[in-house]
């Protein structure tokens, strides 16, 4: 038996087709377009990838893109002011200021200044703790995705086991908060877990977001577990040959032994096409929830998560 390969890459086009119908019928109804602001400070490579790409699926969705770009000697004073300007914007619905920021920015600073109902990253201290006490919140882009795909594989996730590998801030709390929200019961392995395998034996669903390429092995998954892979990891393939510098051709690579899991697993997202696609449609879909909120309007039932 052979897992089921989840297209997160299918899924996306599929809501953001919806995000984009439903952008132009605000427009048709008079409403005003939603916008996003995405700050990017410094210049890492991996980085303006993301942007362009999130920047790109802002623009194909109908929804206005400011993009501002600051070089990595910026001051926090002047991060702040931006910041200020963006929130009292009336274009601008949503913000992203993409991470990691340079050493000498205080990133939770810059994360708490932006106004909590233009936090589309769900970061801010208010959209946290609204989250972790079950009242309405911006719900961080990459467990919004990765709950999509399970709901959509799985259905109903109450009683069911889940073990996340991970703990960060922007994907292993947040997601333990949603699952623990949808019923499940939760592990979480972090850096100082003594036995992760252990953990992961347990689990109906497991979630890797730890950044460790080939972590989980595929003899720590209980056979039949639905398994979604967050790491994204960029590792040396010689055997793609050499790029023009000479050194090895690279390839993108999750947290799970792929290959191995195939074989144990029911279901299974890839590293890329799975997570990736779908946090960059979530961003979109959070910005028409921040335009909605903004505009006292309840956000259209077909995009209901
Ligand atoms: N404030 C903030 N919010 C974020 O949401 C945020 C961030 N900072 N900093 C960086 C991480 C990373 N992230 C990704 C989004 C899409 C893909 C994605 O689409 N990946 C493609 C492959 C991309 C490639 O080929 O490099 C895939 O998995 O198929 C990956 C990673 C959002 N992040």
């Amino acid at each position: 038996m052979t897992a089921r390969i989840i297209d997160g890459r299918e899924r996306a086009h599929r809501l953001r087709a919806k995000i984009k119908d439903t952008v132009s019928s605000f427009k048709q109804d008079g409403l005003g377009t939603p916008g996003l602001a995405v700050v990017l400070v410094g210049s890492d490579p991996a980085s303006e990838v993301y942007v362009r790409s999130k920047l790109r699926a802002t623009e194909e969705a109908g929804i206005q893109s400011f993009s501002h770009h600051f070089e990595d000697t910026v001051t926090q004073a002047d991060l702040l002011a931006f910041v200020e300007r963006l929130n009292t914007d009336p274009a601008v619905h949503g913000i992203l200021v993409q991470l990691p920021l340079p050493a000498h920015i205080d990133k939770l600073a810059v994360i708490n200044a932006i106004a909590p109902d233009k936090d589309v990253d769900g970061f801010h201290l208010e959209n946290v703790g609204r989250l972790a006490t079950g009242q309405p919140s911006f719900i961080p882009c990459t467990p919004l995705g990765c709950l999509m795909l399970l709901r959509e594989e799985l259905g109903d996730l109450r009683g069911r086991v889940a073990t996340i590998v991970g703990c960060s801030n922007i994907v292993g709390h947040p997601m333990a908060e949603l699952l623990l929200k949808n019923e499940c019961t939760v592990l979480i392995a972090h850096e100082y877990t003594r036995d992760t395998g252990a953990l992961v034996r347990q689990a109906d669903i497991v979630v890797a977001a730890a950044g460790v390429p080939g972590l989980i092995k595929a003899d720590w998954l209980k056979p039949g577990a639905c398994v979604i892979d967050v790491g994204i990891n960029r590792v040396a393939a010689p055997e793609k040959g050499l790029a023009d510098d000479g050194a090895p051709k690279t390839k993108l690579v999750g947290d799970v032994d792929f290959a191995a899991a195939l074989a144990v697993a029911d279901a299974i997202t890839p590293v890329p096409g799975g997570v990736g696609p779908m946090t960059i449609a979530c961003l979109l879909l959070n910005t028409v929830d921040a335009f909605c909120t903004q505009a006292g309007r309840a956000k259209p039932a077909c995009l209901a998560a």
